[in-house]
């Protein structure tokens, strides 16, 4: 498998993102809980890691935060197998889908993509890399964020819809995986606004954690 992926936003080509994955996360938007996965793209511009500062897009009156699992792929595949997935799979990262949720309920409204809402500059901070050996159970992993110390989303990866060899198999039906792609898997419930100034921290079970300032663009 693959080259050093610590580098993976270097020579990941794309982030894949799934939607509603998790039922309490549907509910609480009130939308419905999807019977096949909900997928978007977010650009690899989006990247940001640790130090660097989260930035509320021009115009935006409400940003969210949605903490989520992220799979990076370690060997490249089309129509992957359930069981062959796992074996594609080179390790994970801990990410945000930052959200402009007024430019996604505008374009709800009108039909139209989500790719302002969910890919601005700034639109996904990431935690360095984590080996698939650090993270033993991935789909039973507590996932949780907290804005300026409260707690605001406390989930668990075992409360996902659809699994991650479902996943990695469903995508790859339609696009390539490859080499230091990133599938972000959803979000537990909790999600909700932040504002310039915020500090958003999350965290990984004991694994991995970070740290986000938000300030305007
Ligand atoms: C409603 C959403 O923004 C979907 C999404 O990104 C999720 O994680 O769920
Ligand atoms: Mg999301």
């Amino acid at each position: 498998m693959a080259t050093n992926l610590k580098n993976f936003m270097q020579v990941g080509r794309k982030i894949v993102a799934v939607g509603r994955n998790y039922r309490a996360h549907a509910l609480e938007l009130g939308n419905q809980v999807p019977t096949k996965p909900i997928l978007f793209l977010k650009p690899t511009s989006s990247y940001i890691t640790e130090g660097e500062k989260i930035k509320i897009p021009v115009g935006c009156s409400s940003l969210h935060h949605e903490v989520e699992l992220g799979i990076v792929i370690g060997k490249p595949g089309s129509r992957i197998s359930e069981q062959e997935a796992m074996n594609h799979v080179a390790g994970y990262v801990l990410a945000l889908d930052m959200t402009a949720r007024d430019f996604q309920d505008e374009a709800k409204k009108k039909g139209q993509p989500w790719s302002l809402a969910k890919g601005f500059d700034t639109s996904c901070p990431v935690s360095s890399f984590i080996e698939k050996k650090s993270l033993t159970a991935p789909e039973n992993t507590r996932l949780w964020l907290k804005v300026n110390d409260a707690i605001k989303q406390d989930g668990n990866t075992k409360d996902m819809i659809f699994s991650i060899p479902f996943l990695v198999s469903y995508i790859s039906t339609y696009f390539k995986l490859e080499e230091g792609d990133v599938i972000l898997t959803g979000t537990p419930e909790g999600v909700g606004p932040v504002c310039e100034g915020d500090v958003i921290q999350a965290g990984l079970g004991d694994i991995v954690s970070f740290t986000f300032q938000v300030e305007k663009s």
